[in-house]
């Protein structure tokens, strides 16, 4: 949990360094749940250890799996073959979404009794359209308090899959990569999943798909909004590869690349680049066309100050359903650019771990930004001069998510010292963060 301490920042002028990121969340979770449900034993290289991969691994403590922490980043699992040794638990699921939402589903098809709750936010997040999902093809599934979020209880049922399993993706992509992984356990035939409706945040059902392959499930995708699961024939339907290296999280490297424009660089960002699976590379295309200068290889990007004769960024116009994640550093590196930036498609942000829409225009507002916010937008257009630059003496608050304490270390490279506020919150994704931070800035 975080503390409510504050840090004082800034100004900052020059970013430059290397900096070696910690291993992808999303890899992290998927990679801990498919190798606790594989045949075999799995070495996850390059973990990433943070909150929620913690609520993943004491989760799957928790039933009946052998999970082995060799060092900070390195984690042995012994697979239970598709069945959870242990059919009674409760499970506190913190606020990882990649936690809570992929072990729903896969606790669903276990025949066996399981409560899963979070933190207050986690009980405010939706969790419905997976439950809808599931109730399809049987499973038993209760709210403890509100209807459509946690706490949830599973209960003991007979699950039943006729060929079609309909999910909604437009309020997460999580409930539609936990079935993805879960109905292998349970496919006596080919199940085809159909999305209805949009599909947001398309790229983490790549990474899914991807994890998925390598251990031994391979999906076909038919069209945009089906998905194909194959037949399990074997029982043990998924098997280990027996070492999986996770990639640097690509969320993580956003502030990195953004300081590398806004402070000059270069700024080098080690493990992930060109050949990465995670969607949020596509992070250093967008700050591209805000004028950085980009270069990238197998394992790395790097970003080395702006184009533009003004030394200033360019504000863009940009849908950014797919980089949910990573268009929250687009909002603050708008502090560095001419012109009005507007970022579309973000209405998943309202229900993620604050209603991150009005935080970021609330938080950008005080340092003196002029800001619009919509049901899925926000435009943020920079203080007009350095005079309106404010230097909020409350600091800004952070509402417990790692993501607004990142990004807004970005402001302090505006003209005054920052102060921000609960800064441990980080440590969902990034407990180094301001520590590693502060070996780029000067
Ligand atoms: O599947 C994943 O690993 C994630 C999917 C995204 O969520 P939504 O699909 O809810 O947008 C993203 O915001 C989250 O941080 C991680
Ligand atoms: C939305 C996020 O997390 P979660 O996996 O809890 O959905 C996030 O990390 O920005």
């Amino acid at each position: 949990m975080s503390s409510s301490s504050s840090i004082q920042i800034g100004p900052f002028r020059h970013a430059h360094g290397e900096i070696v990121l910690p291993g992808s969340k999303s890899i992290s979770n998927r990679a801990l749940l498919l190798a606790a449900l594989s045949s075999g034993t799995t070495t996850l290289h390059n973990l990433l250890d943070a909150d929620d991969t913690k609520v993943m691994r004491n989760a799957l403590r928790q039933l009946g799996i052998s999970v082995t922490d060799q060092d900070h980043h390195i984690c042995i699992i012994k697979g239970c073959s598709g069945q959870f040794p242990v059919r009674e638990a409760d499970l506190l699921m913190g606020n990882a979404g990649t936690a809570i939402r992929p072990l729903t589903a896969a606790l669903a098809m276990q025949s066996g009794n399981y409560r899963l709750s979070g933190v207050a936010r986690m009980h405010e997040r939706p969790i419905r359209d997976l439950v809808d999902g599931l109730r399809q093809i049987g499973a038993e599934i209760t709210y403890e308090l509100q209807a459509g979020y946690p706490p949830i209880q599973i209960s003991t049922s007979q699950i039943n899959i006729q060929d079609i399993v309909k999910v909604r993706g437009d309020v997460s992509s999580q409930f539609l990569t936990a079935l993805l992984m879960a109905l292998p356990l349970v496919a006596k035939e080919p199940v085809r999943i159909e999305v209805i409706g949009e599909l947001i945040s398309r790229p983490y059902i790549e990474i899914t798909l991807k994890l998925m392959a390598r251990f031994g499930v391979l999906v076909d995708c038919p069209d945009a909004q089906s998905f194909v699961i194959p037949a399990n024939t074997s029982g043990a339907v998924y098997q280990s590869p027996g070492a999986i290296l996770v990639e640097g999280d690509a969320s993580s490297a956003s502030y990195f690349l953004a300081l590398g424009a806004i402070g000059r660089g270069p700024v080098r960002v080690l493990g992930v680049g060109s050949d990465s699976i995670q969607g949020d590379v596509a992070f250093a295309d967008a700050l591209a066309l805000m004028g950085a200068k980009i270069t990238a290889g197998d394992g790395w990007i790097e970003v080395a100050g702006v184009q533009n004769a003004s030394g200033k960024l360019n504000a863009i116009t940009i849908n950014c359903t797919e980089i949910p994640d990573a268009a929250m550093t687009l909002a603050v590196a708008a502090l560095f650019a001419e012109g009005k930036t507007r970022l579309n498609g973000i209405a998943s942000w309202r229900v993620k771990e604050t209603d991150r829409i009005a935080a970021m225009a609330k938080e950008l507002k005080k340092l003196g930004a002029v800001v619009q916010e919509g049901d899925d937008y926000i435009e943020v257009e920079a203080p007009m001069t350095l005079a309106d630059w404010r230097s909020p003496p409350e600091g800004i608050d952070t509402y417990d998510d790692h993501r607004m304490a990142m990004c807004f270390s970005l402001a302090a490279f505006g003209p005054n010292p920052l102060k921000i506020n609960d800064p441990d919150c980080v440590a969902k994704t990034f407990p180094a963060y301001f520590a590693e931070f502060a070996v780029v800035v000067s």
